[in-house]
């Protein structure tokens, strides 16, 4: 595989590794509890490796989402149902257990009698939380069950250099801007992607969008709407009860609502970098709306414990801390706000308010958001990180370290 050039790192467009890493083998073991975010992440990071010359196998308990998400599959992925392994399911060289999903014992214990036992690791789920950097590569050692003599590996993507990163493909960025400077600045109508959970502030916004001053946006709004949550709730704003056909239109004042069929993970990508607005949920689709370098607000999965806005709450300050400097003062209280507002914590923006931060998202708003974008893509990303992780747990490496001490 050639060598490829990279621009310098101070660019910020730093997103290929400067050599292609060693091939290896990589199981990755996926269940999905809820919701499209287990295996979006597991998927793409499925896909990134094997983009990267690895070979990888997805393990995974319902697959069905797959048929919408990555209709096409992908080179180098062989997915398989979650099950005991059969006699040729030799583990690979590295093992992920996504988000603490317990592989198949019959599985991890020929994990534990492979000649040299494979790295395993523990994908964790991404927060910006403190305890993300404390608890990134601490090891586990199994005493006993079917991984007894394993060390399973902590592995915590993360928002800060002291953590795993964030998934992003090599040249991903680079792909954005070509595609939004096809796409020309500005479409005559102000488009917004809604991709959410329950949320009693959805009425607030769609009111405020009815009422948008024609001085405001002359082109109109066009709220694109994801099937699930999103689509019922707007349904029934609508006063009615059925979801329409996928491709609907209907049409309130100069608001256009248009209900979108499920999309593949790279559409949805596209229809982020489209957009002038992401609201966005769960944490895949938070990290793409952040590489669309678009204004987003977040929705964050909700727990009956309130955990949630403590995870909101990191999330805000790290997101303020990169944009610390960047020109938004004007709108910034008001972002600051809505996004409390859009997860709960505070009653619903006014109708002002949301005018005022519609009226900053082709200025203020989107510059400040595509340099936060900049910021945060000169940081390695999550499969680069995981990659050097394994080289310097190859047995032989890890033995030489060994000895050393
Ligand atoms: C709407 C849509 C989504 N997607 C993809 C994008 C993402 O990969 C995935 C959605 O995942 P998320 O954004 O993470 O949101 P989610 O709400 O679906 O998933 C959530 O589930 C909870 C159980 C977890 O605890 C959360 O952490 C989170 O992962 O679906 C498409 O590919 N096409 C579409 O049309």
């Amino acid at each position: 595989m050639p060598v490829q050039t990279i621009p310098p790192a101070s660019s910020g467009l730093v997103s290929a590794p400067p050599q292609a890493p060693p091939c290896r083998s990589w199981d990755i073991f996926c269940r999905v509890i809820d919701n499209h975010g287990d295996l979006g992440v597991c998927w793409r990071l499925a896909v990134d490796l094997a983009q990267r010359g690895q070979r990888v196998r997805l393990w995974i308990d319902d697959a069905s989402a797959l048929a919408w998400m990555a209709p096409t599959g992908a080179n180098g992925v062989s997915v398989r149902p979650w099950a005991e392994p059969s006699v040729d399911d030799v583990p690979g060289d590295a093992v992920i257990e996504a988000f603490g999903c317990d592989p198949p014992a019959g599985f991890v214990e020929r994990m534990a009698q492979r000649g040299v036992a494979p790295l395993w690791i523990n994908l964790e789920y991404l927060s910006a939380e403190a305890y993300v950097a404390r608890s990134h590569r601490l090891q586990s050692p199994q005493w006993s069950g079917p991984g007894r003599g394993l060390t399973k590996w902590f592995f915590y993507p993360g928002f800060t250099p002291d953590t795993g990163g964030l998934l992003r493909e090599p040249g991903l960025i680079e792909r954005r801007r070509l595609h939004q400077a096809a796409a020309g600045d500005g479409a005559e109508a102000l488009v917004i992607t809604l991709f959410c959970y329950a949320n009693a502030a959805l009425p607030s916004l769609l009111d405020a969008l009815v009422d948008l001053p024609d001085t405001a946006q002359p082109g109109g709004v066009r709220l694109k709407v994801t099937p699930g949550w999103a689509a019922t709730q707007v349904v029934r704003w609508l006063g009615s009860t059925e979801a329409p056909d996928a491709g609907t239109v209907v049409r309130r004042g100069r608001l256009d609502i248009e209900f979108l069929p499920y999309l593949s993970q790279a559409g949805f990508d596209e229809l982020l970098w489209r957009s002038d607005l992401n609201l966005v949920r769960g944490e895949d689709s938070l990290v793409r709306a952040l590489w669309a370098g678009r204004p987003m607000l977040w929705q964050v999965y909700p727990q009956d414990d309130g955990a949630h806005l403590r995870k909101l709450d990191a999330f805000l300050q790290r997101y303020f801390g990169v944009a610390d400097g960047l020109d938004m003062a004007a709108v910034r209280l008001d972002v600051q706000q809505v996004w409390q507002a859009w997860n709960g914590a505070e009653s619903p923006p006014s109708v002002a308010q949301w005018h005022r931060l519609l009226a900053a998202l082709r200025g203020d708003w989107c510059r400040a958001s595509e340099a936060v974008c900049g910021r945060l893509s000169a940081r390695p990303d999550l499969t680069s990180s995981l990659l050097e992780f394994a080289a310097d747990h190859t047995p032989e490496r890890a033995g030489a370290a060994d000895r050393l001490e």
